[in-house]
């Protein structure tokens, strides 16, 4: 069997480099490419706000309110696949710690964070995400990516060390902490699909976590470039915290790309192809991207959370029947892994994952 691939990255330079000499506009490489969009939807111009579903950790654990919280949680995850949580009991210093560590880290001259860049054959460390091509249209986002959990599967050489100090500790923290919402939202999320809960929360208890930190400057023309293309994330569940409240996630609602405001104590928690394969699409992995601005830097967390190693990735056998069908492929966790990575190799005919995994 071939071992699996996961995938390089070519080196691009970084975003706050490119931006620290005075830029009055964008070079070509990073000009998007509107045909390209997938999927076509309303222009940027139109972009609005909404107010995403609010879910309430608290009161989904509460005997008194779990009932209307749970239909809420189900419809948030039917209709939207993305929602704001607070209540998640994650407490603020460990938010705090990681995102003032987030802020340092990319403060860090250009030298001090190459030491952390990504090498070929990994996806980990300092740089930017499926850089495949040296004519491939690059996105404005300076990242750093981490496997942080199952513990064993740290590549230490990529975590900053003495500089920012007590990084790895925060990130240490910080994902044991996203584990520990990821499992309570989980179990819940299954509850509301009328799946065993407890297998959902042992199933991603022994999960694997990893966490992408994503640095977005300011650009002379916001509107020219994509901080993320659009896309729908491979994992069970995705938790992301903005370091601040600068606006710049957007999600494909209605055919229209609409801004998630950050809400201060919140995080916003999406559904990822997996538990959309699971729920056997009743709940939708969304399409988001995140766009950029002229004034400030943003910064976001995002840890994308997946199942065991051995939980195998299809339909729930509770949510099919003769009157309805499995809609989606069964995957053991490597086959699935091994079906995207081999995709991102060759995905030039622009169909994207999620529309590979169903029947
Ligand atoms: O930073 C954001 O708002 C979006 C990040 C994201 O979608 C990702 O890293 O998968
Ligand atoms: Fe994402």
């Amino acid at each position: 069997m071939a071992t699996l691939n996961l995938g390089s990255s070519i080196p691009v330079p970084s975003i706050k480099e490119l931006v620290a000499q005075p830029l009055d506009t964008v070079p070509l490489r990073y000009i998007r490419d509107l045909d390209a969009d997938y999927p076509t939807a309303a222009a940027f111009p139109g972009d609005s706000s909404v107010q995403l579903p609010l879910l309430d950790m608290a009161k989904l654990v509460d005997p008194q309110y779990q009932e209307i919280e749970l239909q809420k949680l189900h419809d948030a995850c039917k209709n939207w696949g993305i929602f704001q949580l607070i209540g998640h009991g994650v407490p603020d210093e460990s938010l705090k710690a990681m995102h003032k560590k987030t802020q340092e880290f990319f403060d860090l001259s250009p030298e001090d964070k190459n030491q952390y860049a990504q090498k070929p054959g990994s996806l980990e460390g300092y740089g930017q995400a499926f850089v495949i091509s040296e004519d491939q249209k690059l996105e404005w986002c300076d990242m750093i990516f981490l496997k942080a959990i199952p513990t064993h599967t740290r590549k230490l050489e990529f975590w900053p060390e003495e500089q920012p100090r007590n990084f790895r500790e925060a990130l240490h923290v910080y994902s044991h902490d996203m584990r520990k919402t990821a499992v309570s939202i989980i179990g819940f999320i299954a509850m509301a699909l009328g799946l065993d809960f407890k297998d959902f929360r042992e199933v991603f208890e022994g999960g694997n976590y990893d966490v992408r930190m994503n640095c977005y400057p300011p650009c002379p023309e916001p509107e020219r470039v994509i901080g993320i293309s659009s896309h729908a994330d491979l994992s069970g569940i995705t938790l992301l915290t903005d370091c601040g409240d600068i606006p710049g996630l957007q999600v494909l609602k209605d055919g229209r790309w609409v801004f998630v405001e950050p809400i201060t104590d919140g995080m916003v928690v999406n559904i990822g192809i997996i538990m959309e394969i699971v729920s056997n699409g009743v709940y939708k992995a969304p399409y988001h991207r995140a766009a950029v601005n002229r004034h400030k830097d943003r910064f976001s967390i995002v840890t994308f959370c997946y199942p065991s190693k051995k939980f195998d990735i299809k339909p729930a056998k509770e949510l099919i029947n003769p009157d309805s069908l499995a809609l989606y492929k069964s995957f053991t966790n490597d086959e699935y892994f091994r079906s995207f990575y081999e995709r991102t190799e060759l995905s030039d005919d622009g169909v994207p994952f999620i529309d590979t995994v169903k029947i």
